[in-house]
C-alpha cells in the first residue's frame, strides 16, 4: 500500500488526531549514536571507537573509526598490544577515530564544529582537534583519563579554549531493527 492509499483510507477525524511522534532520538543522541554506529566498523579486537563531526547547522561534516591507514591491510598489519618490538603491536599504526572523522570531512573545513566521540581523545588526536578548529567535544567515557596522554590532552583543551563535556545518555540503548513492518506503522490501521 503507497502513501496515497494510506491517506486515502483514513478519515477526516483520524488525520487530525495525528500527533508528532515523542519517541524521537534528540540531536546529541543521533550524533553519539552516530559515533557508535561507525564504531562498528572497526577491526580493533579490544577497542572499537566512533566519532562524528557536527557543525553549527547540526550537519554531520565528518565520520571516523579507527583502523588501520588506507592501504595497509587490517589482515595484515597487528591488533596485538604488548609485543617485545612495538613494531609488532598496533600502536604505530592505527589510526584513531578521530583523527579520521577530521580526514574524511566532507566541508571546507571543521572550524567551530563539535566532536561526538566514544573515548575521550588522546593527546596525538587533540593536538589534531585543536588544530582543525573544533571547539567542542562531547565524549561518553573518561575510562583511561588519568593516563598522562589524556591529562596532556586536556591541558592543551584548555589552553586552547576547547570545550569538552562527558555526555550522558538518556537512554542505554538505541536499537537499529531492520525488520519494519511497514503496513503496521499505517495511521490507518
Ligand atoms: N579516543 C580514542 C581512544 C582510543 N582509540 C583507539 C586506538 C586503538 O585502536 C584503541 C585503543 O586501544 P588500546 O590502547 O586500549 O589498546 O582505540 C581511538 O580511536 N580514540
Ligand atoms: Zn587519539
Amino acid at each position: 500500500m503507497d502513501i496515497s492509499e494510506m491517506t486515502a483510507n483514513m478519515s477526516l477525524q483520524d488525520e487530525t488526531k495525528l500527533k508528532k511522534r515523542e519517541d524521537y532520538i534528540d540531536w546529541q543522541e543521533y550524533f553519539m549514536a552516530t559515533a557508535f554506529l561507525a564504531a562498528k566498523r572497526s577491526k580493533d579486537p579490544s577497542y572499537q571507537v566512533g566519532a562524528c563531526i557536527v557543525n553549527k547547522d547540526n550537519k554531520i561534516v565528518g565520520i571516523g573509526y579507527n583502523g588501520m591507514p588506507i592501504g595497509c591491510s587490517d589482515d595484515e598489519f597487528p591488533w596485538a598490544k604488548k609485543t617485545p618490538s612495538p613494531l609488532d603491536s598496533k600502536y604505530l599504526y592505527v589510526c584513531h577515530a578521530e583523527m579520521n572523522a577530521i580526514m574524511n570531512k566532507n566541508s571546507a573545513d571543521v572550524k567551530d564544529c563539535t566532536m561526538y566521540v566514544g573515548l575521550f581523545p588522546c593527546n596525538e588526536c587533540a593536538k589534531m582537534i585543536i588544530q582543525a578548529g573544533i571547539t567542542k567535544i562531547y565524549y561518553l567515557s573518561d575510562g583511561k583519563g588519568d593516563r598522562p596522554s589524556y591529562v596532556a590532552s586536556k591541558r592543551m583543551f584548555d589552553a586552547a579554549g576547547v570545550e569538552y563535556k562527558q555526555y550522558v545518555p538518556k537512554r542505554s540503548k538505541i536499537e537499529i531493527n531492520f525488520n519494519v513492518d511497514w503496513d503496521a506503522m499505517s495511521p490507518s490501521k
